[in-house]
């Protein structure tokens, strides 16, 4: 018996989208990990929508490059569904902090995957 389904929003990032590969490891991680895919669909963010979406973030050092990076190309976005949904993925990301996830969690997408504190290939939303 499945319990109550929890959603959250996936995004592989521009950095990720680029390499197919790690997009097909990513998706077999998400299958591994017994998430359901309710939707899949390639998206290319516009700067408008990427300002709006990270509007949190609004003057800090980071807020322009990480807009820039959100509409430099195509973002996988997947909404995922599971007991814990949320919580889960975030694990599966790993820390936002590329140095740091290198050290204290290397097994994550992020320890694995991420490139820089911007290019960190995955978003989580809570
Ligand atoms: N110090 C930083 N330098 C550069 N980019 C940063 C920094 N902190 C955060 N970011 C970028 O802003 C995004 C949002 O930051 P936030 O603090 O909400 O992290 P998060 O919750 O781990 O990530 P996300 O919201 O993307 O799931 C990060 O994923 C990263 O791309």
């Amino acid at each position: 018996m499945v319990g109550r389904l929890q959603l959250t929003l996936a995004l592989l990032k521009p950095d990720v989208t680029r390499v197919p590969h790690v997009v097909q490891a990513i998706r077999n991680k998400i299958i591994q990990e017994e998430f359901i895919v309710v939707r899949h669909k390639e998206v290319r963010l516009q700067r408008e929508k990427t300002e709006e979406f990270y509007k949190e973030h609004r003057g800090k050092f980071f807020y322009n490059r990480l807009v820039t990076f959100m509409a430099s190309g195509p973002t996988q976005a997947l909404i995922l569904a599971h007991e814990d949904a949320i919580r889960h993925w975030r694990t599966l990301m790993g820390p936002t902090k590329v140095y740091k996830t290198k050290y204290e969690a290397p097994d994550t997408l992020r320890g694995l995957y991420g490139l820089t504190d911007t290019r960190n290939s995955t978003h989580g939303s809570g």
